[in-house]
């Protein structure tokens, strides 16, 4: 038997090193760059590829912009990664709940589709360091660097991985996405008045959600069902002929939950929201430019239409009569409306419109014809269920039957309170106990103070009527 000593072995791997570093040497002198670089991949690929099969190359870049089809991979493969991979790419964006886990130092990815084997494969080429790897890492940002994806498969299976599975690996990662991304506020940049206003974003940070909203449990799932109908209905718009748009019309008092509720929907569904001021709007030419620079699956928000701007009406006539400014210049009412029904909804999908108003009786009727708006949504003042949602939220108490509940609820009965006036309250101690006390005298001294109002116009009026019935009717009057 042939006795090996360690320093033999020892001296062998020098000199195999010392041969290795050698030829590296000779070839980097002798052997241009991209000569290596061909040489290379076609070793590669000869061991790699069988001639039945057949590869595609997705690039990360077209030359113009990013080539959606390889950003999708990137989101689909996350979610191939098998167990013994060793090396991963892991990040996070502000606002993002989870961690994303992309494959780093990457062999082959397999994946199977209507029976067929496909591998993928993620190649990195950096000419900044010379060589070519297969490698996961986000790289410097270097314009010389170059990755791709490569999605190899037998050749006869060709038109059904372009025209099923493609398109799948671009639904399934556009629903990862929608799901994780967060929701955007997207509202117009202030600066020079001179200037083309434009939308400017964040992450929308409103916490509120469809389980934090204190609105009459009946409407919330009204909504809600609302919702879902509008998003699975893709193909019934489609069918009729009509844009895949909804209005919905919240009105209601100040504090009683309309933000919140724009909030709620948008976190529900994902979507982002514009928030249009009206005011800063001069002409249809800027509505028009705006609206179309919205992206599908977004809430286009106008809030307190009432008062946001004086709206012509739909002929054109100003209220502060506009007879010495031209048409061209002028925010016509016409000019939104056709907007909302026309061109503007039928060039997007997806789109969800809201007006709020604190007095729906002030709006012009053509806004409110039945087509325009298809939901209105009334946002009344707090009931006993509501009142429970709060507690439930601002105090993490969801007994019905807790100190001092009975005496608020019989309170909220008596008066016109809104949600934003009690959530105010009932985050004045940490304390739950201290809260419901401080809560009831609120509610005790607001329902005397409306009760001297109304003794006071009572007087005003010389009116010395008695009944009841009038009197608890004058109480309903929010002061
Ligand atoms: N229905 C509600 N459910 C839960 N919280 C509410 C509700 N209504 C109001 N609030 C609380 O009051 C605050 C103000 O409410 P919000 O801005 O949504 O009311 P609004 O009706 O839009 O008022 P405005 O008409 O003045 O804009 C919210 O941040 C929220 O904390």
């Amino acid at each position: 038997m042939m006795n090996i000593s360690a320093s033999s072995v020892f001296q062998a791997y020098l000199s195999m090193t010392a041969s290795i570093t050698l030829f590296k040497t000779m070839l980097n002198q002798l052997v241009p760059q991209q000569l290596q670089v061909y040489i290379v991949t076609k070793i590669r690929s000869y061991f790699r590829q069988n001639s039945s099969d057949i590869t595609l190359v997705i690039e990360e870049t077209d030359g113009m912009g990013i080539n959606e089809i390889y950003t999708a991979a990137e989101i689909y493969l996350s979610t191939r990664i098998s167990p013994e991979f060793q090396r991963f790419r892991i990040s996070k964006r502000p606002k993002e709940t989870d961690v994303n886990v992309k494959f780093g130092n990457c062999g082959k990815i397999t994946d199977s589709f209507e029976e067929i084997e496909l591998v993928w494969r993620f190649v990195h080429e950096s000419n900044q360091k010379n060589s070519l790897r297969f490698h996961g890492g986000d790289g410097d940002g270097d314009s010389s660097e170059k990755r791709y994806f490569e999605l190899s498969f037998k050749k006869q299976h060709k038109e059904r991985i372009l025209n099923r599975y493609i398109p799948l690996v671009l639904t399934v990662a556009k629903s990862m996405h929608s799901e994780k991304k967060p929701v955007k506020l997207h509202s117009l940049a202030s600066g020079n008045i001179y200037a083309s206003k434009v939308w400017e974003s964040v992450n929308l940070d409103h916490p509120s959600t469809f389980e934090t909203l204190a609105i009459e449990p009946a409407l919330k799932k009204t909504i809600k069902e609302d919702l879902d109908r509008f998003i699975k209905r893709k193909e019934f718009y489609r069918r009729v002929g009509k844009a895949w748009k909804r209005g919905y019309l919240l009105y209601g008092p100040p504090g009683t939950g309309k933000s919140s509720l724009i909030a709620a929907m948008a976190n529900y569904l994902k979507f982002d929201i514009y928030d249009l001021e009206f005011s800063s709007i001069k002409r249809d030419a800027d509505l028009r430019r705006l609206l179309l620079s919205t992206k599908n699956r977004s809430i286009l928000v106008i809030e307190d239409i009432d008062c946001s701007v004086k709206l012509p009406d739909r002929n054109g006539n100003h209220p502060n009569n506009a007879a010495n400014s031209s048409k061209m210049d002028q925010f016509t009412l016409g000019g939104l409306l056709n907007f909302i029904d026309g061109l503007w909804s039928s060039c997007g999908d997806e789109r969800i419109i809201i007006f709020t108003t604190n007095h729906k009786e002030k709006l012009d009727p053509a806004l409110l014809r039945p087509g325009r708006m298809d939901m209105h949504i009334h946002m009344s003042y707090l009931t006993s269920e509501s009142f429970q949602v709060l507690t439930t939220n601002y105090l993490e108490i969801s007994d019905p039957n807790y100190k001092g509940f009975k005496e608020v609820k019989e309170l909220i009965q008596d008066i016109q309170i809104t949600p934003a006036e009690v959530a105010e309250q009932l985050m004045k101690s940490e304390d739950p106990e201290t809260c419901i006390e401080g809560l009831v005298k609120f509610l005790k001294r607001k329902r005397t103070s409306i009760n001297e109002e109304l003794e006071k116009q009572k007087d005003a009026n010389n009116n010395t009527t008695d009944d009841d019935t009038q009197l608890h009717e004058l109480k309903r009057i929010k002061l």
